[in-house]
Formats: C-alpha cells, sequence, structure tokens
C-alpha cells in the first residue's frame, strides 16, 4: 500500500496494491500491519456501507464530537464519489480549509481521515457503494456538521445539483460554529 501524506497533518491518500489477473483483481484493503507500520496506530470498531443511487447525493459534511470523534479510513467500491474533509482542529495549521479527493472502483484511492475533520461526499456516478471504517461507534448525540455549501470554507463541488438529506440542509455555517476539536499536533 502507499501512502501519501497531504498539507493537512495526518490526512493520509491510501492506495492499496491492486493484483490484477485474468479473472479480476485481488487487494488488501486494509492491513493493521501497514498503517501501524507508517504510525497509524487507529483501532477501527465499525465498518459502514452507504449506497447511494442517483449521480449527485451529498452526504455531510458531518462529524462526531468529543468524546465521540471519529478517525476514518474511507473507499469507494463501485463508482466514484468526490470526497472533501474540512479541518475543525483548532490551532491546526490548516483550519477551516478543505481537500478533496476523487475515491473510485478504478483508482482504488482510500483517505485515512484523523479525529478532527468533517467529512462529505458527493457521488460522481448514478450507483456508489461508499466504505468505510471508523475508530468510535455511532454516537447520534454527538452528531454534528457544516452546511455543504458554506461560502467561508468554499469547497469546490462537482457542476451538479445537489441531493442533501433533509437534516443537512439545514446546518450551521463555520461563522456560526465553535469547534470542540483541538490539533495535538
Ligand atoms: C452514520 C450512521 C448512521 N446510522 C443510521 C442513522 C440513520 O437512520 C441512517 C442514515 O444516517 P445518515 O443520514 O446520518 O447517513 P449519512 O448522511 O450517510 O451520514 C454519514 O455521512 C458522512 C459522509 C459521514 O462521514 C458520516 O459517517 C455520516 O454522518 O443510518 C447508523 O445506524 N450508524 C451510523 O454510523
Amino acid at each position: 500500500m502507499e501512502f501519501r501524506a497531504t498539507k493537512f497533518p495526518g490526512l493520509v491518500v491510501c492506495i492499496p496494491r491492486v493484483f490484477g489477473d485474468k479473472r479480476g483483481f485481488f487487494m488488501e484493503s486494509y492491513s493493521q500491519r501497514l498503517f501501524a507500520d507508517q504510525g497509524i496506530e487507529t483501532a477501527f470498531v465499525q465498518d459502514n456501507h452507504a449506497r447511494s443511487v442517483q449521480k449527485g447525493v451529498l452526504r455531510g459534511v458531518h462529524f462526531q464530537a468529543p468524546p465521540h470523534a471519529q478517525a476514518k479510513l474511507v473507499r469507494v467500491s463501485k463508482g466514484a464519489a468526490w470526497d472533501v474533509v474540512v479541518d475543525l482542529r483548532k490551532g491546526s495549521p490548516t483550519y477551516g480549509e478543505w481537500y478533496a479527493e476523487t475515491l473510485s472502483d478504478e483508482n482504488f484511492h482510500q483517505l485515512f481521515i484523523p479525529q478532527g475533520f468533517a467529512h462529505a461526499y458527493m457521488t460522481l456516478t448514478d450507483v456508489v457503494e461508499f466504505q468505510y471504517k471508523t475508530d468510535n461507534f455511532y454516537a447520534p448525540e454527538s452528531e454534528g456538521g457544516l452546511i455543504w455549501n458554506d461560502p467561508d470554507i468554499g469547497i469546490e463541488w462537482p457542476d451538479c445539483t445537489p441531493v442533501l438529506s433533509d437534516k443537512d440542509l439545514v446546518l450551521p455555517r463555520l461563522r456560526d460554529f465553535v469547534s470542540p476539536f483541538v490539533f495535538d499536533g
């Protein structure tokens, strides 16, 4: 697996080794040992799988607040998605900044997202199977989020009419938000 650091401390693009042959392919989509070799000791406790059934589905921008904050390892096993994170860690050099990566069943890219980031994605194909691990369990009472088109964040979304849940339509703006996350260097 190849690990590519980004300018966001702790945010890493992970690209597994894919073994193709006449039958198809095989890959280790996750290895605790390979991540530990990179200093990523995250112990995941939950696997999630979300299917989206039209292009333009936008889920997010979500997080769980401490003590239920979640680090995530996200990937797309069918279709393609524009995956976006926003650094919400007070004191981080990239606080309030966003990063995006196209995840697809062709590039096999994954994103390791540390605790302290909000996460979202927009589907680029009609069917997207989005699969991810988290290091804390679902805790709905701790859920928070930011509105997808916050001009102060300025996320550049694909040119597509977004399909959002009712709850995601009324999320707050960054300027009205006090982050519960602290950057620990
Ligand atoms: C996240 C989650 C949801 N649920 C239940 C709660 C709802 O009845 C249903 C749909 O939940 P929601 O609409 O919050 O799903 P998404 O909009 O895909 O939320 C996710 O979207 C962004 C992209 C994320 O990174 C988060 O993991 C998560 O917030 O699944 C569970 O039972 N367990 C869970 O861990």
